[in-house]
């Protein structure tokens, strides 16, 4: 796909500026509360109207104050996935799915139905009604129904704010497989910096109505360490746990990890922070953390007075953080080689 958008929006006390062009099919918007993400949401939708500027998605004007145009929103063709799943109450799960799929012409319908359905996993709900479903079945659904109205662009606006962090978390492979199964490219709206790492490949940051910075999600992470209080956030994906002891060992890459955290069969995704991980410069003796990997330190970057290292292990690659006194003393450069230990409590499990 491809976005254009340069529009101007102001209400009282809050004025919105975006100017930006994406191409690509997994594009980020992040910002915190209150930055303007859902007022530029309401513009691409055409819920809400700039008031001046042009937004052009492939070419096609969907807006454009200059020649006086504005494409109503029921012929943009975007799907809307929003923080609460918004289902009607009275209708079953199965016409509750095909409720835009009935509304969009024939020449545009590319989803099929069983096909989503087999993906979202939802095949055993379709005859039921939808008050009684859990909040991530419902999310499910209403992430079905937008798809299957075939848009030609998916806008996300906090779709998983609502579910509680083992939901969250159960519901971004679905997301993101429904969307490259049926080729649905799509902006993803979040002020959380995980989730738009799991979602998104570039991220547009806004900040008061402004648009302050264009760049990869990961690179926005590696950016905050040393300002935020919880650091990087590493992302591991981790198989098959088997008990040892009171732990479990967990494979990841060539390595194994001992977590005090029980997975489920098959791949678990873990969060680790920055700053669990403690660094020696040389073997150290006898540590109680259960973990000690070696590895080699492949980027530096410095953020205030701290100093993420990107480390390269048999396992993958870990962000580890440390003051920048603690990096000179420890002569720490590109190539040094570092043990990292990290306590088998310290993985915390995603979802
Ligand atoms: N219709 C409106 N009239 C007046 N002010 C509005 C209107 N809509 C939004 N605003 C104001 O615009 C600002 C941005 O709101 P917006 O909902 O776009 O932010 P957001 O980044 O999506 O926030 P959140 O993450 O909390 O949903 C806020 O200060 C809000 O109060």
């Amino acid at each position: 796909m491809e976005l254009q958008v340069q529009v101007s929006k102001r209400y009282d006390d809050f004025s919105l500026e975006a100017d930006f062009a994406v191409a690509g099919e997994r594009f980020g918007i992040f910002g915190d509360s209150g930055s303007g993400k859902s007022t530029l949401v309401g513009m691409l939708t055409g819920l809400v109207t700039p008031d001046r500027g042009e937004i052009v998605f492939n070419g096609e004007p969907l807006f454009s104050s200059r020649q006086r145009l504005n494409i109503p929103p029921e012929r943009r063709r975007i799907g809307m996935v929003f923080q609460h799943p918004h289902l009607f109450p009275h209708l079953s799960v199965r016409s509750n799915l095909l409720y835009g799929f009935k509304r969009c012409a024939p020449e545009y319908r590319r989803v099929d139905f069983a096909a989503l359905v087999e993906v979202l996993k939802i095949g055993h709900l379709l005859d039921r009604g939808v008050t009684n479903l859990s909040g991530g079945e419902k999310q499910r659904v209403a992430i079905g129904r937008a798809v299957l109205s075939n848009p030609r662009l998916l806008l996300m606006d906090e779709p998983l704010s609502a579910l509680d962090d083992s939901l969250r978390f159960q519901i971004i492979p679905y997301l993101k497989n429904v969307c490259e199964n049926f080729g649905i490219p799509y902006l993803f709206i979040s002020h959380s910096l995980v989730e738009m790492r799991l979602m998104a490949e570039r991220v547009i940051v806004f900040e008061r109505g402004r648009q302050v910075e264009e760049t990869e999600a990961e690179e926005l992470a590696r950016g905050r360490i040393g300002t935020s209080p919880v650091g990087y956030i590493n992302l591991l994906r981790l198989r098959e746990p088997v008990p040892q002891n009171s732990l479990y060992a967990y494979r990841w890459g060539d390595l194994r990890l001992l977590l005090t955290a029980p997975g489920g069969a098959g791949e678990s995704m873990f969060e680790l922070s920055s700053k669990d991980l403690i660094l020696f410069k040389k073997h150290p003796e006898a540590i109680s953390a259960r973990n000690l990997l070696e590895c080699t330190v492949s980027s530096l970057f410095t953020s205030g007075n701290k100093v993420g290292l990107e480390l390269t292990s048999a396992g993958g690659v870990l962000v580890a953080e440390i003051a920048g006194d603690t990096a000179r003393e420890m002569e720490i450069a590109i190539g040094s080689k570092v043990f990292a230990a990290i306590k088998a409590s310290a993985f915390r499990p995603l979802g």
